[in-house]
């Protein structure tokens, strides 16, 4: 595996609130993790988990007050300037750009901050712009006041690439985006890892850390709960996959069949169990180590016997969202630590 682009180790961080009665939040409490490089990597959890002042430290706006962290392997405190050069941070959609100026006009004066060469500048400028899909909405000379929720995200990952950055460190990029916009920002987040550019997100949409990432970190309580590919995530958490059966079967004698699979099955059949127009539904669980087969073998010829016609056998499996909801309602994970698996509802 290519080296570690992002690498944080034993982060923690403790804010001091209240003047009376001064109340000591643990947001971070030991927070490892590393990413590599051309990986894009979700961050994930409840509110106030510690995401937030994750992104803060690594994108070296905050210092920890413990353990280190080192981006594109400069450290975030002690080398700073050299961090901030090689990330592109983006926090939050609508922060610092010039409401009157146009996109164009906005990202011309940020590249000017960043020290771009103005011959380079103009290219540069039409290349992010085209890139993020704001030239096709008409967006690089609208004002920024005028411009959608979504056109504003563009042009905050069209500045965030000005500076052609090694390392993109993204905090909920698409929230509050029409499906479009976040398939857009999305297609180029992908794009940019491809290159071997290295992303950072923080999300709180599942669906969308499913699609994108190649791993995920969960963290809750400012401790990681659990982290790996999506794919790790589902099996770590789920010991067992759903079977749906969907069988065309007939008024009494579906009650009758159903009563024979439970007879065999009871135990395994999660869910509710539906009968709709002569459309027998139900669910049965199958451990991810045990063979699928003689199961569905069974109550394909059970069905037979009815002269019922199975119509579909699909497997079900938990998505992100399902891991997510189990890892945070755990216990465990309370703790920093989960362990041992559940079977899928
Ligand atoms: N400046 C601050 N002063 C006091 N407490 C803070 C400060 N910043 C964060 N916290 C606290 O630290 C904890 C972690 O906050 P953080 O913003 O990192 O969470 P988060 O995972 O980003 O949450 P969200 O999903 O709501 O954005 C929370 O309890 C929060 O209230």
């Amino acid at each position: 595996m290519a080296g570690a682009m992002i690498e944080a180790r034993g982060l923690v961080k403790r804010f001091v609130s209240g003047r009376i009665r001064r109340r000591v939040v643990e947001a971070l409490k030991g927070v490892s993790f590393s990413v590599y490089e051309g990986e894009i990597y979700s961050f994930l959890g409840p509110n106030g988990a510690g995401k937030t002042t994750t992104v803060r430290i690594l994108s070296t706006l905050l210092d920890p007050d413990g353990g280190e962290a080192r981006v594109a392997g400069f450290d975030v405190v002690k080398e700073r300037w050299e961090v901030r050069k090689r990330i592109g941070v983006m926090l939050s959609v609508e922060r610092g750009f010039y409401w009157k100026l146009t996109g164009r006009e906005n990202l011309y004066y940020f590249g000017r901050i960043y020290g771009i060469p103005q011959g380079e500048l103009k290219s540069r400028i039409k290349e992010v712009l085209d890139l993020v899909g704001l030239t096709d909405l008409g967006g690089a000379d609208k004002p920024f006041e005028e411009m959608s929720l979504g056109m504003k995200a563009r042009l905050g990952l069209a500045r965030v690439l000005l500076k052609d950055p090694e390392v993109l460190i993204l905090d909920e990029p698409t929230l509050g985006l029409d499906p479009a916009s976040a398939r857009t920002i999305r297609g180029v987040i992908r794009s940019l890892a491809s290159e071997g550019r290295t992303i950072f997100i923080t999300t709180h949409n599942m669906v969308e850390a499913e699609m994108i990432s190649d791993r995920v970190g969960i963290i809750i309580g400012g401790r990681i709960a659990m982290e790996g590919t999506p794919d790790e995530l589902k099996r770590r958490v789920f010991s067992s996959i759903n079977l749906e059966f969907r069988v065309k079967a007939s008024g009494h004698a579906a009650k009758k069949f159903f009563y024979d699979v439970k007879g065999e099955y009871g135990n395994r059949i999660v869910g509710g169990v539906t009968f709709s127009d002569g459309i027998l539904t139900f669910r049965v669980s199958v451990n991810r180590d045990e063979p699928a087969e003689p199961i569905i073998d069974r109550i394909t010829r059970l069905a037979y016997q009815y002269r019922f016609k199975i119509l579909e056998i699909k497997a079900l499996e938990p998505s992100l969202e399902d891991v997510f909801v189990a890892v945070s309602e755990s216990g465990e994970a309370r703790s920093g630590r989960v362990k041992g698996s559940i079977a899928q509802r």
